[in-house]
């Protein structure tokens, strides 16, 4: 592993990933391999995750093709420097950010998405001039095995590479140093791996779990409300880092809620949920014990059917949910949908702080003041207001956790910043040495009365005040030097 790792940060320090033309020329080729072997990637993620085609598609590829579009499109510009606000002392100066590459980044995916939660991050690190080792989940293992075949034969293999296998290979990646990790997985991996990068001081973004809850206001479209959140529930068969977790609404709404779900559901899915391309399987047989335990003891209210030999959880209701439960202690992360009641919205909102804070927040109101205060007075990673998911989906706002659901954020422009160092740059002509007789010693009261004059007022004028602060600086400089000449 170590000698890959050092491969890579030659390749890297030789400078070959830098170019934006480079950049732009590897983005291209990602997107020929998603674009020509469509076919063997959807049969992939279809075979991990017992999904249709066509919604590996819109769950998946879409994503992928839309931030490669991104950043194609936006590079030029992300990767400039931006010229920077500039003080009195150095306003003849040239001060800019120039966003560089990092180094060598590792990426560790998990299986719930395996294309999208390890290609995607890809093209944040490939856009911000990296060299990247991406690791699959295992758990996915025929994206694991299609993105190990692909990815060699389209990219730079010197500079981007996929290591495939567990614990044991993931664990003697974490050994090795890197510029930036970025890991999507479950908190307590998440402590294994911020722990081995604060060995070697690497930064990391951990792309973490939790319960997202999702409120319901008495003043609401319940019809919509009930359609949406029944979409973003049992997609995937519930497995999806965002998913509302559990409802909190008024006791009053709880039976109207079931209804309208219970019809939703009938509507996607069909009589026989079974049956429908549209309906997915939980991963694994120990994903399945686990989700199966936490209907132990709650009241069904619609649902609850399993069955172990295909790993099959039917879209499931518990009502009256006792918030000292079990289903209530950990993310579900499968087709379970708890209602707990609570009185009003500001129980509602007490109940989520008096937790972790969450991945997602979905409130659904009429009342956009609601939402608004819901907002204010909360935190959560993310938030999707009258919705559920759909803040994944806009590229132009920062995805990621907050507390116990992670921390750091990509997407688009996120993506960029965080595999970059945003490095200050001032550069300095080599004249005017009479005014910096100001910062050097031997300090005085009238040296310091000088500096605030300089350093106190901040430089970001139009063109006449320019020209006028210009001229004011020229005096001053005479009037200093004259002045510093008698000291
Ligand atoms: N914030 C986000 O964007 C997302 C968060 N998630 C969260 O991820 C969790 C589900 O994923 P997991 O079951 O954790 O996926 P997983 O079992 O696939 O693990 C994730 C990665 O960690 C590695 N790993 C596992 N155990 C390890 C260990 N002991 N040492 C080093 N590496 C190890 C795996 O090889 C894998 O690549 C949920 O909590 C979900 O909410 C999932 C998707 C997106
Ligand atoms: C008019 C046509 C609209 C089509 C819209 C399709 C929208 C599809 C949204 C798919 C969202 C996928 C969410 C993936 C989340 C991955 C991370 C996670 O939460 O685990």
């Amino acid at each position: 592993m170590e000698r890959q790792v050092q491969r890579l940060r030659q390749t890297f320090r030789s400078g070959r990933s830098r170019p934006l033309r480079f950049r732009l020329q590897q983005l291209e080729a990602l997107r020929r391999m998603v674009q020509e072997r469509e076919k063997d990637i959807l049969a992939a993620i279809a075979a991990d995750l017992s999904k249709s085609e066509l919604n590996a598609y819109s769950h998946e590829v879409i994503t992928i093709l839309g931030e490669i579009d991104f950043m194609l499109g936006n590079l030029p510009e992300l990767a400039s420097a931006r010229p920077a606000k500039k003080n009195l002392l150095t306003m003849m100066d040239e001060a800019y950010v120039q966003p560089e590459p990092l180094g060598v980044v590792l990426i560790i995916g998990a299986w719930n998405y395996p294309f999208v939660l390890t290609l995607q991050p890809l093209v944040g690190a490939i856009a911000a001039g990296n060299a990247a080792i991406v690791k699959p989940s295992e758990l996915s293992e025929n994206t694991a095995k299609i993105l190990a075949e692909l990815l060699p034969q389209y990219l730079d293999q010197d500079l981007y590479m996929i290591v495939n296998g567990g614990v044991e290979e993931t664990t003697e990646l974490l050994r090795q140093r890197f510029d930036h990790i970025l890991y999507t997985g479950n908190t307590a991996v998440g402590k294994i791996v911020m722990e081995a990068a604060a060995k070697h001081l690497t930064p990391v973004t951990l792309e973490l779990g939790g319960k997202s809850p999702c409120y319901i206001d008495r003043d609401c479209d319940l019809d919509v409300a009930c359609r949406r959140i029944t979409w973003g529930k049992y997609m995937n068969c519930g497995q999806t880092c965002i998913a509302p977790d559990y409802i909190l609404c008024e006791a009053s709404l709880q039976d109207q809620i079931v209804q309208k779900i219970k019809d939703t559901v009938k509507d996607f899915y069909g009589e026989n949920v079974k049956a429908s391309p549209d309906y997915e399987r939980i991963i694994n047989l120990r994903h399945f014990k686990r989700i199966k335990s936490l209907l132990e003891g709650q009241k069904i209210a619609f649902g609850g059917e399993t069955d172990e030999a295909t790993r099959y959880i039917a879209p499931t209701i518990l009502t009256d949910v006792d918030p000292n439960s079990k289903v209530m202690q950990e993310e579900i992360f499968g087709p379970i949908l708890p209602i707990v009641s609570v009185k009003n919205v500001e129980e509602a909102i007490n109940f989520i702080n008096d937790r972790e804070k969450p991945l997602a927040l979905y409130i659904f109101s009429h009342n956009n003041k609601l939402i608004k205060r819901v907002i204010d007075e909360t935190s959560s990673g993310g938030v999707t207001g009258n919705d559920v998911i759909m803040h994944f989906t806009v590229n132009s706002l920062p995805f990621g956790g907050v507390g116990a659901s992670g921390m750091g954020a990509y997407h688009g422009k996120y993506s960029f910043d965080t595999f970059s160092h945003q490095r200050p740059c001032l550069l300095k002509g080599l004249k005017g040495e009479s005014v910096n007789k100001l910062r050097y010693p031997p300090n005085s009261e009238s040296k310091v009365s000088w500096s605030k004059f300089f350093l106190l007022k901040q430089f970001n004028k139009g063109r006449l005040q320019l020209l006028l602060l210009v001229c004011l600086v020229a005096v001053a400089a005479v009037i200093v030097k004259f002045v510093l000449e008698r000291l």
